[in-house]
């Protein structure tokens, strides 16, 4: 088991948000995080990175209490992606290396530039890769900060609508290149999403939250007419076209 969230709740000062969520992780699992607009997908996701601290409940990577993981201990096994990025100048290629900040003694070695180099290339942002981050659009940024969290190498990935500021091609190619890198790395993602055909394409494992509760949580099967008609309060139907299920609002 890479994630155990067990029984974690939460609250801002004046509003319950997270109520009693649990679930778990193997290696190799895409969670997609799926719930309408403010019913506590960013909030969980911080829970798990240790942004907020869960008044209730605890996190386990790899069976060890994420609360006693500090520092460079705790960025070796998590790596989060916020939703919206406040960044400082730097070139991409430097951005994506402070992912390697854990790993790295007294100097940079020749692993740590060869794994940013690696991770560039598999964005496509080789060509970017002496640019500054503040001259870059919405979307190349986006990729970058993706770059550095896999630079981190975590055992846990979490991300927060990695794919809002992408166009068709990256949304694909993002999303790709993270089912590929958790297979290689046999390590474990959680994403929220807004977009149910995209989850169902790359995700294998889906949970659905509803006013701050699990409403949901399992394979694909869980996304179905029911469940989506009472999460988002909207009547569809899923069919399978060219084997992969399309969600379809009717
Ligand atoms: N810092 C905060 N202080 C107080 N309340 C907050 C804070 N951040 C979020 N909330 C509230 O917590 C609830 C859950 O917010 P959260 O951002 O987790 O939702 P979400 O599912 O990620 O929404 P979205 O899909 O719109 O991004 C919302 O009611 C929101 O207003």
């Amino acid at each position: 088991m890479t994630l155990l969230a067990d029984d974690i709740s939460f609250s801002y000062p004046k509003n319950d948000v997270i109520k009693e969520i649990t679930f778990s992780l193997e290696e190799g699992d895409y969670l997609a995080v799926l719930g309408t607009n403010g019913a506590g997908k960013s909030t969980l996701l911080k829970c798990l990175s240790k942004i907020l601290n869960p008044q209730l409940g605890k996190v386990y990577i790899n069976g060890i209490d994420s609360s006693t993981l500090k520092g460079t201990e705790l960025a070796k096994n998590i790596a989060y992606v916020p939703q919206s990025h406040d960044y400082s100048k730097k070139t991409v290629f430097d951005s994506v290396l402070l992912g390697r900040k854990p790993y790295i003694k007294w100097d940079v070695s020749q692993n740590d530039i060869e794994i940013v180099e690696d991770i560039l290339r598999l964005l496509d942002l080789e060509n970017y890769s002496m640019r500054y981050t503040n001259e870059l659009s919405g979307g190349e940024l986006q990729k970058v900060i993706i770059a550095r969290a896999l630079a981190q190498q975590p055992k846990v990935l979490l991300m927060d609508e990695p794919t809002s500021n992408l166009d068709l091609k990256n949304q694909i190619e993002v999303l790709s290149i993270i089912k590929e890198i958790i297979n290689i790395q046999k390590i474990s993602a959680v994403v929220t999403m807004h977009d149910l055909n995209l989850a169902l394409r790359f995700a294998n494992k889906f949970i659905l939250i509803k006013e701050g509760e699990l409403f949901a949580f399992g394979d694909a099967t869980v996304l179905n007419s029911e469940s989506i008609k009472s999460v988002y309060g909207v009547d569809v139907v899923i069919e399978e076209y060219l084997g992969i299920p399309v969600v379809i609002p009717i």
